[in-house]
This record gives structure tokens, C-alpha cells and sequence, in this order.
């Protein structure tokens, strides 16, 4: 029997639907928007809400969308997470030498975190890091992360020991992986008036009580302008991905776009850091939809910039993050 590895990783992302139909996306958004991390209103209000209206209503639409960005070996999130995991299997095999095993494990839908630990158990890990693929902590993503993590150990009797890594906003690795994404973009397409840095909105109150998300954007914005060193006029923030009526972080990504060709920015360069992969909201909200509301609002160049996904300097990180917890157990 091979002897078990000195630990095992969970590389945990948001998740995605089994498919893009309807009937899919339902169960997904099901799951996604009855987690309180995510929705925190009182389940009075929520759940006649969703239940009666967004869950009637939201699936046809958002199917279509997914449609629009699926690939013959499935969702963008789900292929890219895969091909994470197995080139970071390598890389950390190498560092150690000996098979790490790296799992996936996703908040809503498949494989679950309770899957990833399972599989990770029947390769013998008994200790067990848990990176969640987001760079900057918010309570809708990361804390959900744990929460589940807490969850599945309630239902073992013999717990693995876990370490978990809340952020990564501004590691150098993170920072060198963004910049030279940026600057590969650069050689191919020439630089534009100006780099977008589009992140995935919260609502505004989560802040206010507390949430770091917002600093943590804007200092990840600020270790990438210095790094790539641009001038204050070269760049700047703003949020995607709004849901509901309530005030999300603001400059909104469709707005600003459409309000800068007014201001004589005239072809911009896109990059989305929040993302440690490329979903729908990358691929259709910020590479199609706002290219064309930026287009229409008399912009001539916009060009989006890939996710890390499985770029070299991506695994790196990765390896780098889980190299850093690992040596606290020595
Ligand atoms: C309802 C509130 C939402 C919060 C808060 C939120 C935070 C948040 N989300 C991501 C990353 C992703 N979100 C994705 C899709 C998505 N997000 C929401 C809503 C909230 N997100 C919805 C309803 C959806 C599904 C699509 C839709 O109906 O519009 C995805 C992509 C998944 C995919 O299958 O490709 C990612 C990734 C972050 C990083 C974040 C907070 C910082
Ligand atoms: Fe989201
Ligand atoms: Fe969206």
C-alpha cells in the first residue's frame, strides 16, 4: 500500500451548474442564493422572494447566458478548476517529493467540499489545507468556504487537521501573476487609454459591518498599478456582477464604460482580479456584454484580459500558498 501523503489539498472555487439548461441552473441558484453568507436578508422577506420569483424567473434567462460561454468539455469554471488541480498535483509533487494530492471541492453544486474531503480521505490525507481561489477575503465567499469546511467535520468522527488560507490580495506571487498577465496582454494588443480593473461587486452594507472585500481590492489595485508602475490616469477600479436593488459597491463596471468615452478614454484594457478563473462572469458579463456597452457608448478598443486560470505564474502561487501552510507543520 503507498504510504500516506503528508497532506492533501482542497482547492475550493464558487461552483457552477451541471449543465446549461434551465432545470439546471435552478437547482445551482437554489443552492447559491439560500446560503445567509451569500443573501443575508431575514428568511421572512427571502424566501418568499426567491422562491416565488427569482427562481421562476432567473434560470431561463441565465441558462441562456451560460449557453453562450459553454464548451464542449463543459463549464469554463469547472474545466479551468480541473486543469488547476492537476498541474498543481504536479508542481507540489515535485516540491515534496511525493504525490500531494489536490482535490476540488465547490461551495454550491459538484464536486461538494464534503466530496473533495472524501476523496482526499481515501487517499490516505490526514492533514488537509484548504485554499478557497479567492484573492481578496468577503464574507459571501470565503466564510461560506469555512462554513462548510465546519460543517463537514460535525459529521466525522476522526478529524483531519485542516489549515485554511483566508486571502491572498497581496501576495508578490499573486501581484508578479497579475502584472505579467498584463504585460503578455500588452505585447499582443499594444497598451490602451486605460486598464480596468473590474471585481466582482457585495453589497455596500456588508462593508459597513465589516467586510474587508473593498480595501482589499483596491490595495491588490494598487500593488498592480506600482508594480506595472502606471500613473494614477491609467487606471482604475470598479465593481461587476450587481444582484438585486440594494447599493452594491460602486463605481458599477456597466456605467463607468459606458460614461468613459465621454471622457476621452477611448480603448480600455480589462483585467478581472477577483477571479482565479474564467466563468460566466468574466466571459459574458465583462468580455462580451460590457464591450459592447462600452462600443455603443462610442469607445473604439476594448480588450479583455484572460483569468490566471492555469498560467505558469498562477500554479506558482498556488504552490507557493500552500508551501507557506504546509511549513507551519514542521
Ligand atoms: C447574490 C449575491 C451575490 C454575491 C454577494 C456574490 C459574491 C461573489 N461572487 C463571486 C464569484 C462568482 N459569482 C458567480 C456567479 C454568480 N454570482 C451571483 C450572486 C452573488 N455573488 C449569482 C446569482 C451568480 C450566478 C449567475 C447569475 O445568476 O447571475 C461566479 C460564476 C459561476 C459560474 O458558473 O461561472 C463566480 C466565480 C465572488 C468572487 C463574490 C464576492 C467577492
Ligand atoms: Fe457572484
Ligand atoms: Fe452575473
Amino acid at each position: 500500500m503507498n504510504p500516506s501523503p503528508a497532506f492533501g489539498v482542497l482547492l475550493v472555487n464558487l461552483g457552477t451548474p451541471d449543465e446549461p439548461s434551465p432545470k439546471a441552473v435552478k437547482r445551482f441558484l437554489r443552492q447559491f442564493l439560500s446560503d445567509p453568507r451569500v443573501v443575508d436578508l431575514s428568511p421572512w422577506i427571502w424566501k418568499p422572494l426567491l422562491n416565488g420569483i427569482i427562481l421562476n424567473t432567473r434560470p431561463a434567462k441565465v441558462a441562456k447566458l451560460y449557453q453562450s460561454v459553454w464548451t464542449s468539455e463543459g463549464s469554463p469554471l469547472m474545466v479551468i478548476s480541473e486543469r488547476q488541480a492537476q498541474k498543481l498535483t504536479v508542481d507540489l509533487s515535485a516540491t515534496f517529493n511525493q504525490t500531494i494530492p489536490v482535490e476540488l471541492g465547490m461551495s454550491y453544486g459538484n464536486p461538494s467540499i464534503d466530496t473533495g474531503f472524501e476523496r482526499l480521505k481515501a487517499q490516505g490525507a490526514e492533514r488537509i489545507i484548504v485554499l478557497p481561489l479567492y484573492p481578496q477575503y468577503s464574507c459571501s465567499t470565503v466564510a461560506s468556504v469555512f462554513d462548510a469546511v465546519a460543517s463537514y467535520l460535525k459529521t466525522v468522527r476522526d478529524i483531519p487537521l485542516i489549515r485554511f488560507n483566508k486571502d491572498y490580495f497581496d501576495h508578490s506571487a499573486y501581484i508578479a501573476a497579475l502584472a505579467h498577465s498584463v504585460t503578455r496582454h500588452w505585447k499582443t494588443h499594444g497598451q490602451a487609454d486605460k486598464l480596468l480593473l473590474s471585481f466582482h461587486g457585495i453589497p455596500q452594507r456588508y462593508v459597513k459591518e465589516g467586510d474587508p472585500y473593498r480595501e482589499q481590492c483596491f490595495t491588490t489595485a494598487k500593488l498592480l498599478a506600482q508594480k506595472l508602475a502606471l500613473h494614477e490616469s491609467q487606471w482604475q477600479v470598479c465593481f461587476q456582477s450587481r444582484f438585486g436593488r440594494e447599493q452594491w459597491l460602486t463605481p458599477y463596471a456597466d456605467q463607468l464604460l459606458a460614461e468613459l468615452p465621454a471622457q476621452g478614454v477611448k480603448s480600455v484594457d480589462v483585467i478581472c482580479p477577483a477571479f482565479a478563473t474564467d466563468c460566466l462572469e468574466t466571459l459574458e458579463e465583462i468580455s462580451i456584454g460590457a464591450k459592447e456597452t462600452f462600443l455603443a457608448a462610442g469607445g473604439s478598443d476594448y480588450r479583455f484580459i484572460p483569468c490566471l486560470n492555469d498560467d505558469e505564474l498562477h500554479i506558482e502561487l498556488l504552490r507557493q500558498l500552500i508551501q507557506e501552510q504546509a511549513l507551519s507543520w514542521v
